[in-house]
């Protein structure tokens, strides 16, 4: 296949392309206790009821509300109920049964008077020091939710406490979307892993490891494939692993741009698989590329550091979220130029800043140098000032629009 078309796409129309028809994954059930931070499959119900009695709410004695309406008023305990071991009996006129947080009301009770307001008088006797109304300190039966009731709906990310009420509701294991695996690929003969006696022409391979990073962060497994040398066969190989361990969506990293040893695309489309987009109107970045291999998305980030790293966050982040079923929404803010810039050309800038927060907003100052190979800078800036296709110049302490970094 050949490209569909070469000319520079604006990055909204690429993410467009990239999201059209990416639906959340297939659902796995796993044990509840390895849901958490999943995103729910199906919607889920309550398997019981919540508490399933009337339960104490105190510590204290299960009483008639009757019988301390008025004080003085003497009770003569006659058992225990602790949280688990219900009272047998029931409680008459003039009596009282020890309670504990959580234990059922003993019948014939309807308040509990807190030990606080009773007095002890004799072995069996107490003496309320406070009239109580009824249903005080009672939860009533069902009172956060009752067997069948709708509890949490699908798409809901599982979170500590929908984790803690779908245990609750008794749910030993639940349905949640598969996590997409992520195959990230380096490519180039000059790369080594870091911690390598580096010799001439070497670099250290770095942009996967942020590169997976904000996968993760968007809800991915990654598989490393590590480095591959610049060489078709090497590629193709290491494609057809990544397809054999299932992965679902493919990402290298270099050799996206027009060079003689710039092979992805190449081996892409030699392999018969569909691209469809290369080349976006964004600095850094241009030279990403989209399509699909084998039925899996495969998507070829530019080598250059700073664009793999920009390119991950406008367009895998959202990517990799759709896939595994969560919200994804950029963090896009108002900021304020910190410093004047120049007009821009045909390409969406993305400027590296770092950002102060004043009184009347976030102060954005660009980094005065942008080039795209430079960490440095990168990981000293917390936002990018996004600067629209042909913006004009604009001076310190006009508005700009921020993407913030996390
Ligand atoms: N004649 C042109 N040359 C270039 C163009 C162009 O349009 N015409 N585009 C430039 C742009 S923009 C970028 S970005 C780069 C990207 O090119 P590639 O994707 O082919 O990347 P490489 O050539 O393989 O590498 C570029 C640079 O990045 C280093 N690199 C690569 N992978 C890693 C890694 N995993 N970790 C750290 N560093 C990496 C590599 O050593 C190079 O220094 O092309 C421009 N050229
Ligand atoms: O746009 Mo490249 O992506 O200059 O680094």
């Amino acid at each position: 296949m050949q490209a569909k078309a070469t000319a520079l796409i604006p990055v909204d129309e690429a993410l467009r392309l990239l999201l059209d028809g990416v639906r959340p994954l297939d659902a796995e059930r796993l044990p509840i206790a390895e849901c958490g931070d999943r995103i729910l499959a199906t919607d889920i119900r309550s398997l019981r009821t919540q508490p399933p009695f009337d339960a104490s709410a105190m510590d204290g004695y299960a009483v008639r509300s009757a019988d301390v309406a008025r004080l003085p008023a003497r009770l003569r305990v006659i058992g225990s109920a602790p949280a688990g071991r219900p009272f047998s009996g029931a409680v008459g006129p003039g009596e009282a049964v020890r309670i504990f947080t959580g234990a059922p009301m003993p019948e014939g009770s309807d308040c509990v008077l807190i030990q606080e307001d009773a007095a002890s008088v004799a072995d069996d006797m107490i003496e309320a020091k406070e009239t109580v109304a009824a249903s005080r300190h009672v939860r009533a039966r069902g009172l956060d939710f009752s067997e069948g009731q709708p509890l949490l709906d699908r798409g809901r990310r599982l979170d500590p406490p929908a984790l803690s009420l779908a245990a609750s509701a008794n749910h030993a294991a639940l349905d949640v979307v598969r996590k997409p695996l992520v195959a990230i690929i380096a490519t180039g003969d000059e790369l080594l892993p870091p911690g390598s006696v580096v010799g001439p022409g070497q670099i250290i391979a770095s942009n996967g490891l942020g590169v997976a990073e904000i996968v993760r962060s968007a809800g991915a497994r990654v598989l490393d494939c590590g480095i591959v040398a610049d060489d078709r066969d090497a590629i193709s190989a290491t494609l057809d692993r990544a397809l054999e361990a299932g992965a679902d969506l493919i990402v290298t990293i270099g050799g996206a741009s027009v060079g003689v040893h710039d092979l992805v695309r190449e081996v892409l489309t030699a392999r018969g698989g569909e691209l469809d987009f290369w080349k976006i109107a964004m600095r850094p970045g241009k030279p990403l590329m989209a399509g699909t291999l084998g039925g899996r998305k495969i998507v070829g980030l530019p080598g250059n550091p700073v664009a793999s790293l920009v390119c991950s966050y406008v367009f895998l982040k959202p990517l990799v979220a759709c896939m595994a079923g969560r919200l994804h929404e950029a963090d896009l803010r108002q900021g304020i130029l910190g410093a004047p810039v120049p007009a821009n050309d045909q390409r969406q800038d993305y400027l590296r800043a770092a950002i102060r927060r004043e009184a009347d907003g976030i102060v954005a100052t660009p980094s005065a140098i942008q080039d795209s190979s430079m960490l440095r800078v990168m990981a000293d800036s917390a936002a990018l000032i996004v600067r629209a296709p042909f913006a004009p110049p604009a001076d310190a302490g006009e508005e700009c629009q921020l993407l913030m970094l996390s």
